[in-house]
């Protein structure tokens, strides 16, 4: 795949993206977490590649959002996914669902989702998924006992590449080998013409190693796995607790890394723990074995009488010869099972078996006081053990990396699973707070490719909405109001002050969004017309300056002239009167929305002076309005859903009337003047 043909990609972040193991994949996939572990590539920018390679997937021109208050509602809706997963990766991943004009895209999440709003947000699962993160690579494995060599120049670089974690070195001949025979541990020669030279030392011929780098540095499994042992972990147990079909045996890799510690070293092994118990406490358990000796010995001394006639002592002393004499004339059994004593000490403390004859040498037979070890015998037990060790870990590594070697891309498959569960719970728990149900849209088939049920009778054009609530307002979400509200073509939206005008285009945003996005919308049904773009203009605060006016005057000229015949558009506009003096706005806007109209676009105006705008139009305009249901205590009691053809009286006319009702003549004579 040529990686810079992804939108948003050049020559750089194609040379960033290609030090990934599996740039394809992480493109193919969406996996914004793999993508953002390229040098210099953040987490956002992983998203936005990330959907470019799903866009031109799809042939997707990427522009259905056309403005930022479009922009801030995706995002808004973004963020309540997002405040559901468990992982950051989730989190991450959630960033390549975006509202696609695309039937295949659509029809592809909403496949995704169909089985995410299945699935059942068990708090053990979630519990296991606080432990899941993708897998990470330990990039400082260095290996100093093994190198490889070759006499190939192409050979070399290729080795350096391949295992990077050893010292590649450039051998002439066998005496260069030889030399680094004497260096290393292991040499891996990777040319056959070095085949069958006598060399000593542990030298191999292998020209197939750069195949398999485990079998030259199992280190490398070994550490991954020990790297990544609790995600691993993790990543089975949500497995379990989910009732996921596993891509590898849960038991088979939860056993794998029970035998690997925090380091990346075998563990669990008795006779490696038995030699690398044996080296660490060699010393200590000499000294001990002295002590056995001397103490023994001592109390032998102490508690015999040694009667030596004086011809004895005498001769003795005549022969300089020291108390070692006397020991070994009158005491020699006594230091015998002194000595007998430290030995045994010695070989049962450290469970000494193949070394056991080399401990026995380490204290002197000729009687000495006190009893003292020999440190050259000693010396060699330690390297003997050492050695032991050191080949039994090696081998458990190599069979331990064997084994593991395999399971990698299963572990890998395992904990992309569990983050793609989290993304799937995260769109469930959203469905669920927000009552969501999957909104039937135009010209959408089922995932299989046929008709879906849900979405028969979806329309071509237009937004329709039965108890739709929305979570974007500024009140509990169980205390928001549901709203009915359909519309094709172009409508005005009136109503009273703060009746719900401003959140009613808010929640025709959401679920205009969420249904392009492939996802559930909130509320009990929706019908969506599928669009190509999606413009929403929010409020602007105060009457603007010529400039600025002149500057949103051109934008909704170019948006109305822009409105391509061919693109199904959407717009709302909320109360754009407010740009500049009313019977200036109503002229403008009437003349906007015969001209969306005319080019079959959907709109809904939300406005103040719909009456005067309706008046003003040359084509009949539909006019809707949120109504006043009453006024109690002074404050407006309001049917949020909006009635179609009607507008809704605005709330000065509403307290007018309320004062009429007493029957003062200039409250009913203003009262006229609202009804003329
Ligand atoms: N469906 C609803 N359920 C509960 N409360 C709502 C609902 N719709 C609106 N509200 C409440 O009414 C307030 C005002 O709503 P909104 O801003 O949409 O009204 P508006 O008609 O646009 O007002 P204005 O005419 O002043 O622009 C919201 O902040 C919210 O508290």
């Amino acid at each position: 795949m040529d990686l810079e043909s992804v939108p948003g990609v050049g020559a750089k972040t194609a040379e960033a993206l290609s030090q990934l193991d599996d740039p394809e994949r992480a493109l193919e996939t969406g996996d914004v977490a793999a993508l953002a572990r390229a040098p210099g590539i953040s987490e956002g920018r992983a998203a936005r590649i990330a959907r470019g390679a799903i866009r031109r997937r799809h042939g997707d021109h990427g522009d259905f959002l056309a403005t930022d208050r479009a922009r801030e509602i995706y995002r808004d809706a973004i963020a309540l996914l997002k405040a559901r997963t468990v992982t950051d990766d989730a989190a991450a991943r959630l960033e390549t669902l975006y509202p696609s004009a695309t039937e295949s895209r659509i029809r592809e999440v909403r496949s995704f989702t169909g089985a995410a709003i299945e699935r059942d947000p068990d708090p053990a699962i979630l519990e296991a998924l606080a432990g899941v993160e993708p897998l990470s690579v330990p990039g400082d494995v260095r290996v100093r006992d093994r190198c490889l060599a070759t006499s190939d120049a192409e050979r070399y670089a290729e080795a350096k590449e391949a295992i990077p974690e050893v010292s590649v070195e450039v051998v002439e001949d066998t005496r260069q080998v030889a030399e680094l025979a004497r260096s290393y541990a292991t040499v891996v020669v990777l040319d056959e013409q070095f085949a069958g030279v006598d060399i000593e030392g542990d030298v191999r011929v292998e020209p197939d190693a750069l195949e398999r780098p485990e079998e030259v540095v199992p280190e490398r499994p070994l550490a991954f796995f020990a790297a990544n042992r609790e995600p691993l972990r993790a990543a089975v147990a949500v497995h379990r607790a989910a009732d996921l079909d596993p891509p590898c045996g849960l038991d088979t890799l939860e056993s794998a890394l029970e035998t690997l510690d925090e380091d990346g070293r075998p563990r669990g092994d008795d006779e490696l723990n038995r030699l690398a118990t044996a080296v660490d406490d060699l010393d200590a358990a000499v000294s001990t074995a002295e002590s056995v000796a001397n103490d023994h010995l001592r109390e032998a001394i102490e508690e015999r009488d040694v009667t030596i006639e004086g011809t004895d002592l005498l001769s003795l002393v005549e022969r300089g010869a020291g108390v070692d004499s006397l020991l070994s004339r009158e005491l020699a059994d006594e230091y015998d099972a002194a000595i007998a004593a430290a030995r045994e000490h010695l070989i049962d403390t450290l469970q000494l078996q193949d070394t056991e004859a080399i401990a026995r040498r380490a204290f002197p037979d000729e009687p000495t006081y006190p009893v003292e070890h020999i440190e050259d015998v000693v010396a060699r037990l330690r390297e003997e053990l050492t050695t032991a060790r050191d080949r039994r870990a090696a081998r458990l590594k190599r069979e331990l990396a064997g084994n593991l070697a395999d399971l990698r891309a299963d572990a890998e498959a395992l904990v992309d699973a569990a983050l793609e569960l989290d993304m799937e719970l995260a769109v469930a728990r959203f469905a669920a707070d927000f009552d969501c149900t999957l909104p039937a849209i135009g010209d959408v088939a089922a995932p299989d490719g046929s008709q879906a049920d849900e979405n028969a009778g979806a329309p071509t054009t237009g937004v329709a909405i039965e108890g739709g609530r929305s979570p974007l307002l500024d009140v509990p979400f169980g205390e928001v109001e549901p709203i009915d509200y359909h519309v094709d073509g172009v409508a005005l939206l009136s109503g009273v002050n703060s009746g719900g005008k401003t959140s009613t285009l808010d929640l025709i945003a959401l679920v205009v969004v969420l249904a392009h996005m492939g996802l559930p919308v909130p509320a009990d049904a929706a019908r969506v017309g599928r669009i190509d773009e999606f413009h929403y203009y929010a409020k602007t605060q105060g009457t603007l300056d010529a400039g600025a006016f002149e500057t949103t005057l051109r934008e909704f000229g170019d948006l109305v002239t822009g409105v391509a015949a061919d693109r199904e558009t959407l717009v709302l506009v909320d109360e754009l009167e407010s740009i500049t003096e009313p019977g200036a706005s109503a002229n403008i806007m009437a003349g906007i929305l015969e001209a969306l109209e005319q080019r079959g676009a959907t709109a809904v105006f939300v406005s103040h002076l719909a009456g005067e705008i309706r008046d003003v139009a040359a084509t009949e305009i539909a006019v809707d309005g949120i109504e006043a249901v009453g006024l109690e205590d002074g404050e407006l009691i309001v049917d949020r859903s909006p009635v179609k053809g009607k507008l809704a009286r605005s709330t000065p006319e509403l307290i007018v009337e309320k004062l009429a009702e007493d029957g003062d003549g200039f409250y009913e004579r203003l009262l006229e003047k609202f009804e003329e």
